[in-house]
């Protein structure tokens, strides 16, 4: 079946999600080569739905793509959009990866993990020989990560050490504050990953060195992995709901 041409998409009732579809689709479309990519990165978030939803016209009996999750949700979709699922163990090696982000700046230096799957959405953009970011307009930063995304940085941490990590964080690396996600009310408790640990939501304010942050922390006992993506996305689509996309390439 062909693709549906971008300019007869039947209209959504949410001006963001217009905005949202229109990247992720551009972003598929113009990346996306399904003669060779033969292993796909699928990220998380509102944003990658529309990939998930794109990589599924793809599907024909001709094509032999396996896609590979980045936690539940992102299995979800690739289950749900029939496309087929592999699992990085199995395929180590990506060939394009498409994920959304919470905050991306000048250099394409991103914040992730707003959604909390900032593990294996690393693990699996950081195998990929291509990464594309999808977001919204609201996304871009007009200068330093942290600008816009005013929650902190996540980083993902064993349960049994967030009490020395919050310590760490504010003694050794002066955070502004930090604190253990909650579960809010759909969860009494605090946020619990897709690999079973905690997240801390972290506040340096504006982020003026993003590498030095992310080694800085990732250096704490009991810190798995931080969600200040470095040097990793080659490419950012960010949508408008007038349907216009901008791109930013380094
Ligand atoms: O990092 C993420 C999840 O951990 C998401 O990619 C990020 O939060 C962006 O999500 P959305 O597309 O819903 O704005």
């Amino acid at each position: 079946m062909p693709l549906t041409d971008l300019s007869k998409l039947p209209p959504l009732p949410i001006p963001l999600e217009q905005a949202k579809r229109i990247a992720a689709y551009r972003a598929v479309d113009e990346n996306f080569d399904v003669k060779t990519h033969k292993v796909v990165g699928v990220g998380s978030g509102t944003t990658v739905v529309y990939v998930a939803e794109r990589l599924g016209e793809y599907v024909d009996k001709n094509t032999n793509f396996v896609c590979i999750p980045t936690g539940f949700q992102s299995k979800q979709l690739i289950v749900s959009n029939k496309l087929q699922l592999g699992s990085i163990e199995q395929y180590p090696e990506v060939d394009i990866a498409f994920d959304g982000a919470d905050e991306v700046d000048e250099s394409l230096q991103l914040i992730k993990g707003g959604g909390a799957c900032l593990f294996q959405e690393k693990l699996v953009s950081s195998s990929a020989k291509k990464f594309i970011i999808v977001a919204d307009s609201r996304k871009k930063s007009p200068k330093y990560l942290g600008y816009n995304w005013k929650k902190g940085v996540p980083i993902e941490v064993v349960p049994s050490s967030y009490v020395r990590v919050l310590a760490d964080l504010q003694n050794k690396l002066q955070c502004k504050s930090a604190s253990v996600r909650e579960g809010g009310s759909a969860k009494a408790g605090p946020v619990v990953t897709d690999n079973s640990n905690f997240i801390i939501d972290a506040d340096f304010g504006e982020i003026a060195d993003p590498r030095k942050l992310h080694q800085d922390i990732k250096l704490l006992v009991g810190v798995v992995e931080t969600g200040l993506f470095i040097d990793n996305a080659e490419k950012a689509y960010f949508g408008n709901s007038d349907g216009t996309v901008q791109i930013q390439q380094l």
